[in-house]
């Protein structure tokens, strides 16, 4: 790299097909490294400077609803209602939780951010390595969204991995692998007693959802994000306005804030608790509740100061479960379905392969002019 200043060597592959891979491509952790970068090169600028809507549409008086997991599972009978009330009104309201005394260790979550620092500081030729060829690999590794389609390059290195029902893992570093497979073990627990509650926050029996969604050989997705600092931050995005894919994710960050999420039109900075869990709903748990639970719109904006990194795990139902919305909701409040059915695996395919412009593929299953 010259020292003179910033040569971007970076391969744009907006040409590229979905699924080859994107060779060449450099990471934005090398591209963030350069000597002397003062600058973003162009196809990383949004179109919206994000400060600017920032400014004028920025809540700052609201406070994340939180859940008190203990009271979930070890409360008493009234305890444990109250928090289930709690939870469904979080749903509704805000599709975003923080979720405190989740009983996963500190140790284990500060170790799991270390790993993943690891493995982003591998040599990129040794990424290549996990880079994967199509959107379903269930190793990738990468840059941006999904550069082979991305118009705007989102300012993010990623590593998402398909860690369930069946255990995906890089080789890469020592003893990742060891402390993923625990992690996301107790990640999923969590995310499954969260998800009886919800089931009985819609007034359905605990286990409807699960064995509804077949949540118990659902996928589960490790997603490590590093988003360096960014020395035009006002002009780029980490990750643009979106909603996840699945029930339930579970967040975590190395104590560096950059997440936002939209409520009742404005965007509010996410201020994580040290040891909790940033909770929000996903795709198919709108769909489940015809609506009543909506799939919260996030987004990652970036700093100049400091490397930040989120670790996001997902649970959604089995891939071969075809999603609608659950028919005692539609039988018991005489309702009908506000979203058409469709393959988790295929609605997985269809959103990664996808810009994600703000748009998302819910729009594609939902039923127009429902009531
Ligand atoms: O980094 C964050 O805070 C958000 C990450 C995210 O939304 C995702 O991985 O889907
Ligand atoms: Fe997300």
């Amino acid at each position: 790299m010259a020292a003179t200043g910033p040569t971007f060597n970076i391969h744009y592959s907006s040409q590229v097909p979905h699924d080859q891979p994107a060779k060449l491509m450099t990471s934005i952790k090398k591209l963030a490294e350069s000597p002397g970068i003062t600058f973003i090169p162009p196809t990383y600028t949004c179109t919206n400077n994000p400060h600017d809507d920032l400014a004028a549409l920025i809540d700052t008086e609201s406070t994340i609803p939180t859940v008190d997991f203990s009271l979930l599972t070890f409360g008493t009978p009234q305890q444990r209602s109250q928090a289930i009330h709690d939870l469904g009104k979080a749903c509704q309201d805000w599709g975003f939780f923080l979720v405190i005394n989740h009983g996963v260790p500190e140790s284990l979550m500060k170790a799991i951010l270390e790993g993943v620092q690891g493995f982003f500081d591998l040599t990129e030729e040794e990424k290549h390595e996990f880079e994967g060829k199509h959107v379903l690999d269930p190793i990738r590794c990468g840059t941006s969204f999904n550069a082979s389609v991305d118009e705007v390059m989102f300012w993010r290195d990623f590593l998402k991995v398909f860690v369930y029902p069946e255990f995906h893992f890089p080789t890469k570093p020592a003893g990742f692998s060891e402390l993923a497979l625990e992690y996301c073990k107790r990640t999923r627990q969590v995310t499954r007693e969260l998800l009886k509650g919800i089931s009985e926050s819609l007034g359905l029996e605990a286990s409807d959802l699960e064995k509804f969604l077949n949540v118990e050989s659902g996928l589960q997705i490790f997603i490590a994000n590093l988003y360096p600092p960014c020395p035009q931050p006002e002009l780029a995005l980490g990750m643009p306005p979106h909603s996840d894919h699945g029930l339930l994710t579970l967040l975590i960050q190395n104590g560096i804030n950059g997440l936002q999420v939209q409520h009742k039109g404005k965007w509010v900075n996410v201020n994580a608790m040290p040891n909790s869990f940033l909770v929000n709903t996903g795709d198919h748990l709108e769909i489940f509740s015809n609506g009543k639970y909506r799939s919260n719109i996030h987004r990652a904006v970036l700093t100049n100061k400091a490397t930040r990194i989120s670790l996001a795990t997902p649970t959604g139902p089995s891939l071969e479960t075809v999603v609608t919305p659950a028919p005692e909701l539609i039988n018991n409040e005489n309702r009908k379905p506000a979203y058409i059915g469709m393959k988790y695996k295929d609605y997985l395919e269809l959103q990664q392969s996808s810009m994600l412009d703000g748009k998302s593929i819910l729009d594609r299953v939902r039923v127009s002019n429902s009531e």
